[in-house]
């Protein structure tokens, strides 16, 4: 049986003109179908359109090319039914400085025209779910960067979307509150069934919780899988041996290549050729292989009887930054060298 997917565009672009009238290429020939219900991330460095697409999808912005339907909706032609089905949490805060949480979160309510009654319960839902009651009489100005993000997920949440965006949710927080954030989100998901389309910086966070990873660079969609299939297909296991052996000659190190090469062939890994040094203690190899947990013994076990000897093993699962390395040829945390620890989240916009 095939569904409508939540999230599906055609060719979607942005071009905005740029500096002495260049013109800028944000988001280019974006095609996607995004079914309800998997946990979807939008990863790329700085620049690479993400947050230009989401606004896109969310009506904010409009597109200059292609086309995208959201909850079966053109976001040009149906703009309102699509605002109607979606939350949108921006990287900015929603929440405004002086107004108390609960107030907030109300007005939020009759923005959307829901009744009193309704408004009031949706509202304290809210409260609790995301753990707010004992802050719902603060003015958001005086909460900490974690706790006024979570006010900002329940302004997004005050429609009861099926569908909710969210850019960078939890960039700026401590890791404390990151994984507080993460815990409420999946909490919300299941309790509301629903579908979050969501872009972070942090790798960990998509490796753990995405089930579906987009990965975009310079506009363009390079990369569409599961964390755990991207990392099989582009990256691989990584093993790392120092070899001793018997002779010490060129050819025993010719040997040793030998063996770990076809190891890495035997794996269905790419013919890569294993990079070698010199150390103290031995030759050291590292190569790329799949399943590298089966690899790595039987390796170590035909080295042996072929009289080398292995003293030191290691096997590292790849990352998603491994993967993106693989991609585009850079780490995406060159783009963000030591993440912030705990920024205050910057005033301003937020949820529709
Ligand atoms: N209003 C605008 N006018 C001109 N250029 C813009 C505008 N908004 C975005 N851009 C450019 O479009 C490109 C994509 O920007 P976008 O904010 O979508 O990237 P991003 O992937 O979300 O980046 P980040 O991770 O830093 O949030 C960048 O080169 C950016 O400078």
């Amino acid at each position: 049986m095939t569904t409508t997917p939540i999230i599906s565009a055609r060719g979607l672009s942005k071009r905005f003109r740029g500096p002495a009238g260049a013109a800028v290429v944000a988001v280019s020939d974006l095609t996607m179908d995004v079914e309800a219900g998997p946990l979807t991330a939008f990863l790329g460095p700085n620049g690479a359109g993400k947050s230009t697409s989401l606004r896109m999808l969310t009506t904010l912005l409009e597109p200059t090319g292609g086309t995208a339907r959201v909850c079966g909706f053109d976001v040009a032609q149906q703009p309102a039914e699509v605002r109607a089905r979606i939350g949108y949490i921006g990287q900015k805060n929603g929440a405004g400085q002086y107004q108390r949480v609960r107030d907030e979160l109300l007005s939020q309510g009759a923005l959307y025209g829901l009744g009193r009654v309704e408004r009031r319960r949706r509202v304290d839902e809210l409260l609790e779910v995301l753990e707010l009651g004992e802050l719902a009489d603060r003015p958001t100005m005086k909460l900490s960067g974690g706790q006024r993000r979570r006010v900002d997920i329940a302004l997004g949440l005050i429609a009861a979307p099926r569908l909710l965006f969210l850019d960078e949710p939890s960039t700026g927080l401590d890791p404390q509150s990151r994984a507080h954030l993460w815990a409420h989100l999946i909490t919300l998901r299941e309790r509301y069934e629903m579908t979050l389309f969501l872009t972070t910086h942090y790798l960990d966070e998509a490796d753990q919780f995405a089930e579906r990873v987009l990965v975009v660079d310079r506009g363009r969609l390079i990369a569409d899988d599961s964390p755990a299939g991207l990392k099989a297909r582009l990256a691989g296991d990584r093993i790392t041996l120092t070899v001793t052996s018997d002779s010490g000659s060129a050819s025993a190190t010719d040997d040793v290549a030998h063996l770990v090469r076809r190891a890495a062939r035997e794996s269905g890994a790419p013919d890569a050729e294993p990079t070698l040094a010199e150390t103290a203690v031995g030759t050291r190899l590292a190569i790329s292989v799949h399943h590298g947990d089966r690899v790595l013994p039987r390796l170590v076990l035909d080295l042996h009887a072929s009289g080398h000897h292995v003293v030191a093993a290691e096997l590292a699962r790849p990352t998603l930054d491994d993967v993106f390395l693989t991609l585009t040829g850079r780490s995406l945390r060159e783009d963000h060298p030591g993440e912030p620890a705990a920024d205050p989240i910057p005033a301003t916009a937020g949820a529709l």
